[in-house]
């Protein structure tokens, strides 16, 4: 069971959290989803969660929210959580309305308002049986639900799958107009990188169950640089090559550097600039697929 966090500012610990499947008879061999997972969630944060498929996003948001066990490590969550699954639960009889009165008798504390107002707010219809709703108006009633519950902490396993361009930059500015009025903290599953600039203030990138990227996105971005110069075999600066190209007589690095580095200019013809959280993610998931 998820156990409660005892510090203050904390949001989420997770600490060596494993969690395998066992695959099907005969053969019944182990797949390990979450592998020694460690990271600490700030309160009032909004964290992204990106991996391959398969990588272990939602296992772990399952078990965050308390709906699967881990087999080994520590989880620990402040207050409430509310969880949007992948697949939302579709009542095909229930209105939207319906669903809310749903909301309003299974959680002990319910803000019919804040949820009245979320489906207003995106042109749900109150009174169509769920399984007459657009799959992006299904997402619409499920979030309307979760934030009815007033969630200290919001689990959203790819909430931005089903919805237009257009809808999906308001909901995460709608989203974070809630975070910073309540305070929750939010972790979000997400394969669209691109948009999350200006959203996430946290990443957690998980390559094949393990957590090889976890912290505030601005010291996880700093903490990287990419290099352009002349055809080499290695880069100008120290640290850990995520991804290489050459050209006939040019190099690309991306090069995670040292613990605690601060990047130094380096000596020309070589230049240098920030890398942005999509082609961070890109290459890091890159690297995943040349590992095989
Ligand atoms: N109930 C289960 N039984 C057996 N294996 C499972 C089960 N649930 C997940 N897995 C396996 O665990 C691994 C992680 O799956 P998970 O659904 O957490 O990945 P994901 O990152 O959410 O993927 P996606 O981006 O495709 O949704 C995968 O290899 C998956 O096949």
């Amino acid at each position: 069971m998820t156990a409660v966090v005892d510090r203050p500012g904390t949001a989420i610990s997770v600490d060596r959290l494993a969690k395998s499947f066992r695959g099907p008879l005969p053969r019944r061999g182990v797949n390990e989803a979450l592998r020694s997972c460690s990271f600490d969630l700030p309160v009032g944060k909004v964290a992204a969660l990106v991996g391959a498929n398969g990588a272990g996003k939602t296992t772990l948001l399952t078990v965050l929210a308390g709906l699967l066990a881990g087999d080994d490590g520590k989880v620990a969550v402040a207050g409430r959580t509310a969880f949007v699954a992948q697949e939302k639960p579709v009542y095909r009889h229930l209105t939207a309305l319906d669903m809310l009165g749903v909301g309003a008798r299974l959680n002990l504390v319910w803000d019919q308002d804040k949820a009245r107002r979320w489906l207003d707010r995106f042109r749900v219809p109150l009174d169509r049986p769920s399984g007459r709703l657009s799959g992006g108006q299904r997402t619409q009633v499920a979030f309307a639900v979760a934030l009815g519950s007033r969630p200290d902490v919001l689990l959203l396993d790819e909430p931005l799958a089903e919805l237009d361009p257009l809808v999906r930059r308001e909901v995460m500015a709608d989203l974070l107009v809630e975070v910073q009025e309540s305070g929750m903290t939010v972790v979000l599953s997400t394969h669209v990188v691109g948009e999350l600039s200006g959203v996430a203030d946290h990443l957690l990138l998980l390559d094949d169950g393990r957590l090889v990227l976890a912290g505030e996105l601005d010291d996880l971005l700093a903490g990287h640089v990419r290099c352009t110069g002349p055809r080499a075999e290695v880069p100008p600066v120290a640290g850990t090559v995520i991804e290489a190209k050459h050209q006939e007589r040019q190099s690309s690095f991306l090069v995670e550097l040292p613990a605690g580095e601060v990047p130094r200019g380096i000596a020309e013809p070589w230049t240098s600039r920030p890398v942005n959280v999509e082609e961070l993610v890109l290459a890091r998931l890159a690297r995943r697929g040349e590992r095989g």
